[in-house]
Parts: C-alpha cells; structure tokens; sequence
C-alpha cells in the first residue's frame, strides 16, 4: 500500500486535499484526523505538520509527500542534495523565499556578512549564504520571524513572502533575489524507485494540474481561415477539426493554456471565427 503525506494545516493543507480529491483519492471529513485510508486505490494518507513531511519521506518511511519546495529544499540531509527530490510542481502555493531588513537602507547581499540572520528555514538558509561565500549568524526560530528585528534577536531575516503583506506591517522589505520560488510540490526520497504506485498517483495529480491550467476553446472557422487559425491554436498534439454542414466552414477545439485564453480568443475573434467558446476541463490524461 502506498503511503503518502499531507499537510495537516497551514497555507498548503485545503488545497492539496482538495487537489486530492479531484484526484479521485478519499480525503478526511475530520479537520483532527490524522490518517485516512483508501481501499480503493491502495492508499494510506498521513496529514502531518508541513515542516515534518520531507522528514518521513526522506527517511523512506513515507513512499511520497505534499509539502512545499522551500520545505523540501530546507530537508537537505547534507552539502550534497536534498534527501527528498521533486516529482512534480503541483500549481498552487506559490511564494517566494527571500532576505529583508528594516525599510530605509538600501540592503544588498553583501549585507548579511557578519549580520545576525532570522530564520525558521536554516538549512535552506546556511546553503544559500555558503554559496555566496557569506558568514552570518543564523538564528533559527519558528515562526513570526518578521517580528524578531523589533524584539531585538536578529538584524535582517529570511522568510517566506506571499503577498508581502506581513513585510510591510512590520517595515521591512525585501532584497537580493529570491533564495527559492516556491510552489506546492510532489516528493518523493531521493534516489528512490519510481514505482507504479508512485507513477500512478503522480499521473493523477499530473491530470488535476494540466486540467487546472488549461481551457478548451470551441469555434467555428471558414476553412480558408483554417491554416492562421491552427497556428492560434496548436493545442497539444494537434486540434480537432470537424466538418460543419456548411461546408465552407470547420468546427474546431482545441486545449489552450487558462493565461493565455482572452488573449487567443480575441485574436480568433478578430481573424473571423464564430462562436468563440471557453469551457473548463476537470481532469484529464494527457
Ligand atoms: N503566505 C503564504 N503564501 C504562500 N505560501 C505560503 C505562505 N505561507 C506559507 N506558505 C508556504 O506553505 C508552506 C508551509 O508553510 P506553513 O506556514 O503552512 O507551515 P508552517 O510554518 O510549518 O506551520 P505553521 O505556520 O502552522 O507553524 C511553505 O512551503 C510555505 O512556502
Ligand atoms: O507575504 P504574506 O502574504 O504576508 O505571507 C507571508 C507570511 O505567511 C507565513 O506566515 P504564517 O502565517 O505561516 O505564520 P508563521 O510565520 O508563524 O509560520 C510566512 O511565514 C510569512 O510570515
Ligand atoms: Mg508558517
């Protein structure tokens, strides 16, 4: 049976259930379960704090886990790698990971030499500041490392950013690039088989993801249109073209990427195609 970790809470845990779900895999209805078995699918669900997750599964007693890629970077066992490795970006979550000081200086990298560092990432932290050949101080906290400057415990922090809401309430801002962008992410322990079981649940989220990130579009074309209206829309392999019972006109469908639909529709629109139609996909295998 393949088991695999979820987030029990935090920015990470609803979507990843809910991605689950759509998955076609059973999810808890208690918030304070913390397994759920599925039968059906020869699953077994564990939802475990996120910080812990890359943990079980790098000691291969989990098979595969949700969790983010900061999280994921942050579990590195040693200077060699991560004891996890990437399976697959799941779309949702994203942040970044960044260094920020009090507003009003105009911070750079070579900043955080000799500084005291704030952070709840240390790991991912130490690694950045060795690449760089920087010596700091990193002080590890758990949380609410925005405060830490004001209470007096750290000159500058690295922290995750969402919005950068929190930054701002608490005058800092970011600076250098990011130490990691961040996303929701399938994991799995490095060097480890990539077994059917794994396959097959990564194929599932895999078909969520695309699902999410797709559109189809629907439209009628005058087929001396027909070449400039394909190269609009190529869709994956190639698009579907049905004669309609006029016969100088086509019907086409085709799966756009969600970013780009308004766009491709407007230029559909505008090169003559008809009835220009945008429909969700909910899952799919590619
Ligand atoms: N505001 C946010 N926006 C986007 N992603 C976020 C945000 N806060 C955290 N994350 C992401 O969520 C993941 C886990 O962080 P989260 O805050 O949920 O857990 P935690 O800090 O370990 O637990 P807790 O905050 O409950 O103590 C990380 O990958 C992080 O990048
Ligand atoms: O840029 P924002 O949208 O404001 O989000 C970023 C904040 O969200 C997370 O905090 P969380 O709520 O998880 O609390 P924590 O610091 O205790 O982990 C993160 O650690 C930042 O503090
Ligand atoms: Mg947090």
């Amino acid at each position: 049976m393949l088991r695999v970790a979820v987030p029990n809470k935090g920015a990470l845990a609803e979507r990843a259930s809910a991605m689950l779900t759509e998955a076609g895999y059973r999810q808890r209805h208690e918030p304070r379960d913390l397994t759920v078995l599925d039968p059906a699918n020869d699953v077994e669900f564990f939802f475990l704090r996120p910080k812990d997750i890359a943990i079980y599964v790098a000691s291969g007693d989990l098979d595969l886990g949700i969790t983010g890629r900061d999280l994921a970077e942050d579990s590195g066992a040693d200077e060699n790698g991560d004891a996890v490795q990437e399976m697959l970006a799941l779309g949702f979550g994203g942040s970044t990971f960044r260094y920020a000081g009090p507003r009003g200086t105009d911070w750079q990298i070579s900043d955080l030499e000799g500084k005291r560092l704030a952070t709840a990432y240390p790991k991912l932290v130490g690694k950045d500041l060795r690449r760089r050949g920087i010596t700091a101080k990193v002080i590890r906290l758990d949380g609410a490392v925005e405060i830490s400057i004001q209470l007096g415990v750290a000159d500058l922090i690295a922290d995750v950013v969402g919005s950068g809401r929190t930054l701002r309430q608490h005058d800092l801002v970011p600076f250098g690039e990011p130490i990691c962008n961040s996303e929701a992410v399938l994991v799995h322990r490095r060097g480890s088989e990539e077994s059917a079981a794994k396959l097959q649940l990564k194929a599932r989220l895999q078909g969520v993801v695309f699902a999410q990130q797709y559109l189809m579009i629907d439209y009628d074309c005058p087929r001396s249109l027909l070449e400039k209206a394909i190269a609009l829309t190529p869709g994956l392999e190639s698009p579907t073209v049905a004669p309609l019972a006029h016969e100088d006109w086509v019907a086409v469908r085709s799966m756009v990427p969600r970013k780009d639909a308004n766009q491709t529709m407007d230029e559909l629109a505008a090169l003559g195609a008809k009835a220009v139609l945008a429909s969700d996909i909910r899952f799919c295998r590619l």
